[in-house]
């Protein structure tokens, strides 16, 4: 990815949303925004004065200038004006999916109707954004308004949602965002739906109250886009332009005598900004009629471990491993035994156990929870799928502490749901002991969670060595987790002597 960025919008002379929206929102996620602009429109804060759609040969050449040097990694498309700009506009992404060595992703924002209720789009525009443009958009990021009006769905409720995406995709577009902002569903809330690749995504916040909210569709595509150029999952910039949009609305004041503009922050920093990640069992989830796939039960806020800081951790597969980490005075460890019979299994976490009494240390149990609850563990460490089938109640009711795995921002609130006692970020790094496909974080979004989740211990894992810890632990995390950095050492018991020193904090 090139942090090339393409909008093909209006511009607003208000200053509050279309191109001059999208741009300052991609300067919040630090990608370069390139313009395309299809309509002058003479607005301000009370209204739409006029369109004055731009004709399709000077969009033609503002595209032609950008294809020949600055190629797009997203191409975000917001208001197109009239039937011909969306046929010109589908032609040049028909020709870039088929040319280009690195085809574009496009995050279509069918902007149809501006927050002062104005029209912004000639009528006749659905059935060729229909035929035309929707085949070859891979995000559409409609609101409610505009879902109605390509769909015909009306929106009573969350499974009109689900119905109305499920139609968009059928007609083309690969992944469907609806935007609740204008949906008053469950009353004083505002939740938002996604539907990509098959899972469903929904995030819930109340709604901030606040009239200045003009630019927020555009920002949230804008949002979206920026970080689909950086390399994030489409879960995970839901999530950033959620967080994005909430903390420009709490900041937005007035310029005119109307509507004012969404704020255009910097990259979200506070936890209190971001959305819920709404899952069965929450009063959001009861309050939108989810049905689990799962007998699941909610359990939240447990136990805390004894310190923040949780220092080197050994993540092993044997109780010889264990007992030799101990004894080089490590005080976290996790025993993460893949394979063995129920009896060798039982032994095991049995013999785990004891030795994390012998040694005075706390020793987390990977996966076999209920072993962890029989003999009485420290605490136990579940993944995402894990936290469906586990018994949470039952643990929490054990007193054993609970460590969660995470792989990016979604992950990181889905687990914030069940206060955790700790929180783990990986892959930091690749690495060979698991395949993390996909997942690998870096340091630059460890840095991130880190500043977001400071109530947290919290815990780096994947791909880290000695050569890395130091970096590692710059960024504030309170521990550092490894298999390989021990279990692969040429002398592990010099391994961990370095180890431990490297992110020792400075005397
Ligand atoms: C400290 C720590 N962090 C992450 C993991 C990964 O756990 P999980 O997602 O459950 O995957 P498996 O370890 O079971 O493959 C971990 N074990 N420890
Ligand atoms: C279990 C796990 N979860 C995320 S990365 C990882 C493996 C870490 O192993 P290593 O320290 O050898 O890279
Ligand atoms: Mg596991």
């Amino acid at each position: 990815m090139n942090n090339v960025v393409w909008t093909i919008a209006g511009s607003d002379s208000g200053g509050g949303a279309g191109i001059q929206a999208d741009i300052k929102a991609m300067q919040s996620f630090a990608v370069h925004g390139c313009t395309v602009i299809t309509a002058l429109t003479a607005q301000n804060s009370l209204g739409v004065e006029a369109l004055n759609p731009i004709s399709t040969e000077v969009i033609e050449s503002q595209l032609l200038a950008l294809e020949h040097d600055m190629k797009a990694s997203v191409i975000k498309i917001g208001m197109l004006a009239n039937v011909q700009q969306i046929q010109l506009i589908s032609e040049h992404l028909k020709h870039y999916r088929a040319t280009w060595p690195q085809p574009p992703l496009v995050v279509y924002d069918p902007v149809a109707i501006a927050s002062s209720g104005d029209l912004l789009t000639e009528e006749d525009t659905v059935s060729a954004i229909k035929e035309c443009l929707l085949p070859l958009v891979d995000v559409i990021t409609p609101n409610t308004h505009e879902t109605q009006l390509l769909t015909g769905v009306y929106l009573i409720g969350p499974s009109a949602l689900q119905d109305a995406a499920v139609k968009l995709q059928n007609w083309g577009a690969k992944s469907v965002l609806i935007k609740g902002g204008h949906w008053d569903y469950p009353s004083g809330y505002c939740i938002d739906y996604c539907l990509h690749q098959g899972e469903e995504y929904w995030l819930g916040n109340e709604k901030i109250q606040t009239p200045h909210s003009h630019g927020t569709g555009c920002s949230m595509a804008s949002v979206i886009a920026a970080c689909l150029t950086k390399g994030y999952p489409l879960k995970d910039a839901f999530i950033l332009a959620k967080a994005y949009i909430n903390q420009g609305l709490k900041a937005a004041v007035r310029y005119g005598e109307g509507i004012g503009p969404v704020a255009q922050t910097g990259f979200p920093t506070n936890l209190a900004d971001y959305p819920q990640v709404i899952e069965a069992g929450s009063w959001l989830a009861d309050e939108l009629d989810f049905v689990s796939a799962h007998e699941f039960t909610m359990a939240a806020g447990f136990t805390a471990c004894d310190s923040k800081q949780l220092g080197l951790y050994a993540v092993v597969d044997s109780v010889d491993w264990l007992e030799k980490c101990l004894a080089e005075g490590i005080k976290t460890l996790q025993l993460r035994m893949k394979d063995g019979s129920e009896d060798e299994l039982d032994q095991a976490v049995a013999a785990a156990v004891m030795l994390a009494k012998k040694y005075d240390a706390q020793v987390y149990i990977n996966d076999h929870w209920q072993l962890a609850i029989k003999h009485g563990a420290y605490g136990v460490h579940l993944g995402q799928q894990d936290l469906l089938a586990a018994n949470l109640v039952a643990i929490k009711e054990s007193g054993m502490r609970l460590g969660i795995s995470t792989h990016g921002f979604y992950e990181m609130l889905r687990a914030h749901n069940y206060r955790p006692s700790y929180m783990a970020f990986g892959a930091i790094y690749p690495t060979t002991t698991k395949d993390m496909t996909g997942q690998i974080q870096g340091l630059e979004k460890l840095k991130r969670f880190i500043a977001l989740l400071q109530d947290y211990p919290t815990v780096a894992i994947g791909g880290i060595d000695l050569s890395r810890a130091k970096e590692v632990a710059a960024t504030g995390v309170g521990s550092i987790a490894v298999v390989r950095a021990i279990s692969e050492a040429e002398d592990y018991q010099q391994a961990i002597a370095d180890l431990q020193a490297a992110i020792a904090p400075p005397l």
